[in-house]
């Protein structure tokens, strides 16, 4: 029998606290680390389908790692032709069942490898665990679970039910498919279905259950298992049709985008204090919903310039206030919260729920650090209000002790408070180390366009 590897442990240690220099201007150049979300998708989907492919461009990060390392314990070869950037995968295909048969394997806090991770192990003929840190045990997978239940998958949550972590045992049923799956709580649930049901065969119909959310991470996928090989015929956002003989083919060689949503923290730098700030590597092509923060902040009153694969934003602080649904960039609109402490008005995120599932309760997180710079915060279970206190605009002196500002191992709390710095109050950032989920090197990139 195979024995698949110990699961591996990747807990973080906390990080000592990082002052931030008060700064005035931003303006510069970043090229991007590769989107978290096209990296982790493109990965699966390589070793689904016939063929090896070549990845450029991935993003390496907590995120990353813990779908490579899944995928290597699942018996994917994953070579690496110039560090974990640049990989050939060399795709199981048809076989429908991964190599190794019975695996313990731990995803950390990572939704895009938890969630698909669980509807392809579904459809294999083997035995896994699936465990992920403390937070990934209390974020929701129930809907996804029970999605995958009527296609004759055996999944028993092992602690809570409904939530991490999962056993899955052999696959049992076979297709044609007809699924249903609830939309309002993580889109990520459809988007698992539809990347596994695929290499399951036979075809499916899955149904979207409720109001979907974060409705352009769908487009995402259904854009990127066409660069596979495989088109899903669609009436609308709530039927999605899987052809019968649908199968995963290698593209050969596939570059991955800048991440949109790391762009959204430099796109704000520009918009708050200067500019130009120009992003490379992601632009009005892009693939990625959060690209769209972009038009927030044109409603802030930044100018922005778009080319293929770039995008630059200039502007000044005080911006225009907004009240705007936000529920298609989840991600970037954090970011917009903390822009929001240089607004002339108050500023209103609407249809944000998931907010309150994903690294922590980010409505709760956002509200409390953002009155400790004292702004006027009001929250309710699918909103937040930001109204900015009396001057809080760039160019006034930083004075008194440091603002400690808490990120609650939440990756983006650590990266969209760096914007506070344009401000009058020294931010010290706690455990800036969490930006490793998505970008590791988040804190230097930030230095080199501000001054
Ligand atoms: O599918 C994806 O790549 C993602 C979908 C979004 O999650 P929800 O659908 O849970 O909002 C987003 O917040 C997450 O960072 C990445
Ligand atoms: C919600 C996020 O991550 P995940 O992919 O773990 O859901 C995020 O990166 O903001």
């Amino acid at each position: 029998m195979d024995r698949g590897h110990a699961p591996q442990r990747l807990e973080r240690m906390t990080t000592a606290a990082l002052d931030l220099p008060p700064v005035r201007r931003a303006a510069g150049t970043i090229r991007l680390p590769g989107s978290k979300s096209i990296s982790n998708r493109t990965l699966l989907l390589a070793a689904l389908s016939s063929g090896t492919t070549e990845l450029t461009a991935l993003l390496d990060s907590d995120d990353t790692r813990v779908m490579r390392d899944a995928l290597r314990t699942l018996g994917v070869a994953v070579e690496e032709l110039g560090g974990v950037e640049h990989v050939k995968v060399t795709g199981i295909g048809a076989a429908r069942g991964f190599p190794v048969k019975r695996a313990e394997i731990f995803l950390g806090n990572a939704g895009t490898a938890f969630r698909p991770l669980t509807a392809a192990l579904a459809f294999a003929d083997g035995n896994y665990i699936l465990s992920g840190v403390p937070r990934m045990h209390e974020r929701p997978i129930g809907d996804l679970v029970e999605g995958l239940r009527p296609a004759g998958a055996r999944i028993e949550s092992r602690g809570n039910p409904g939530y991490p972590p999962l056993a899955i045992a052999p696959f049992e049923g076979r297709g044609p498919y007809r699924l249903k799956v609830r939309g309002d709580v993580s889109s990520q649930f459809l988007s698992a279905l539809l990347m596994a049901l695929p290499w399951a065969g036979g075809g499916a119909r899955v149904e979207v259950d409720g109001e979907l959310i974060s409705k352009p991470y769908v487009d995402l996928t259904l854009g990127l298992m066409e660069r596979f090989g495989v088109r899903v015929r669609r009436e609308g956002w709530s039927v999605f049709d899987i052809p019968a003989g649908a199968a995963y083919v290698s593209p050969g060689k596939l570059a991955v985008e800048g991440d949109a949503s790391s762009a959204s923290y430099f796109l704000a730098a520009g918009t708050i204090a200067g500019g130009p700030v120009r992003i490379e590597g992601v632009g009005r092509t892009s693939l990625q919903g959060d690209i769209a923060f972009a038009e927030v902040l044109e409603a802030m009153g930044a100018t922005i310039t778009r080319g293929d694969d770039w995008i630059e934003a200039s502007g000044h602080a005080p911006l225009k206030p907004f009240d705007l649904d936000m529920n298609r960039i989840p991600d970037a609109a954090m970011t917009a919260a903390v822009a929001a402490l240089f607004a002339s008005g108050p500023c209103m995120l609407r249809n944000i729920a998931s907010w309150r599932v994903k690294e922590t309760d980010r409505i709760a997180a956002m509200a409390t650090e953002l009155r400790k710079l004292g702004a006027t915060v009001e929250e309710g279970p699918d909103w937040i209000r930001v109204q900015a206190p009396p001057n809080y605009a760039r160019g006034a002196p930083a004075i008194g002790e440091p603002v400690a500002i808490d990120t609650y191992d939440d990756h983006r709390m650590a990266m969209c408070f760096s914007l506070a710095s344009f401000g009058p109050r020294r931010i010290r950032i706690n455990d800036p180390g969490c930006v490793a989920k998505t970008f590791p090197t988040y804190f230097q990139a930030f230095a080199k366009v501000v001054s």
